[in-house]
């Protein structure tokens, strides 16, 4: 897969070059290149940002420079046979998208070509995204109901729960298949992990745990996550199949 970010703070990736991401890269399961904007700007200052039309406090990022930028990553070379190369899906992560899911980051894992445009200041120019749309996917996506103060940050989190799901990424390929959310969880919360010793500070890891039974501790775990998910996200219950309410109603 490859993975291009255009950003005004290349050192701000330098993190999907670290630990387990990077060692993806390193293996070439993940091609990626970092960009910084201001390359594709053409006056002393490197400008690339500029006031609001319709007034209003902040910057606004520069259509042309974002424009030049998308160009160069995703060349819409002439004459291309449609298909010779992957078509890359745009990523644009921004408080006012839509939820970034975990079923995102597996539609994610999927793409051949993701680039991600990081926006600083009060967002980027509207017609970049509308511009786009006429020859790639765009995905304007929400990391979260809070605002920070670019979307740098958002693209690290982007990446790393996508990046994982890819073949080869993680050591053991099953633990991601037991993730909170995941299909086989049936969208419920990861219930609580213990490990040795059985005794830590007066605290004792769960009986069930220590009998042998694997039906007991499967049920247990199932209840635990059952319990978890009413209590801590009750908006993920009405996606629950029917027959979860009813455990639900045993495990309380
Ligand atoms: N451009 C921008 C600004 C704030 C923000 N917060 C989450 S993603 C994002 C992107």
């Amino acid at each position: 897969m490859r993975i291009d970010v255009i950003t005004i703070f290349p050192e701000y990736l330098q993190p999907l070059r670290a630990a387990l991401l990077g060692k993806a890269v390193e293996r070439g399961l993940i091609n990626l290149g970092v960009h910084d904007l201001r390359d594709w700007t053409h006056d002393v200052h490197r400008a690339v940002d500029d006031a609001p039309y319709g007034g209003g406090p902040g910057m606004v990022m520069k259509p042309q420079v974002w424009g030049e930028a998308l160009d160069a990553v995703a060349p819409q070379a002439e004459g291309d046979e449609p298909g010779t190369k992957p078509r890359p899906r745009l990523v644009v992560p921004t408080p006012a998208g839509r939820p970034f899911t975990q079923r995102c980051a597996q539609e994610y894992a999927a793409e051949e070509h993701l680039i991600f445009a990081c926006g600083r200041y009060e967002g980027i120019d509207q017609r970049v995204i509308d511009d786009a749309a006429r020859r790639m996917p765009v995905d304007e996506v929400s990391v979260g109901d809070y605002v920070l103060v670019g979307g740098e940050a958002a693209v690290l989190v982007i990446v790393e729960a996508f990046a994982r799901l890819l073949p080869g990424v993680l050591g053991n390929p099953t633990s991601a298949a037991q993730d909170s959310f995941s299909t086989a969880l049936d969208g419920l919360l990861e219930g609580p992990s213990y490990t040795r010793p059985e005794v830590w500070r007066d605290l004792s890891v769960p009986e069930v745990l220590l009998s042998g039974n694997h039906a007991l501790v499967d049920r247990w775990r199932r209840d635990q996550a059952l319990v978890r998910t009413f209590h801590r996200r009750p908006d993920l219950v009405d996606r629950l199949p029917e027959d979860a309410l009813d455990e639900r109603d045993r495990a309380l």
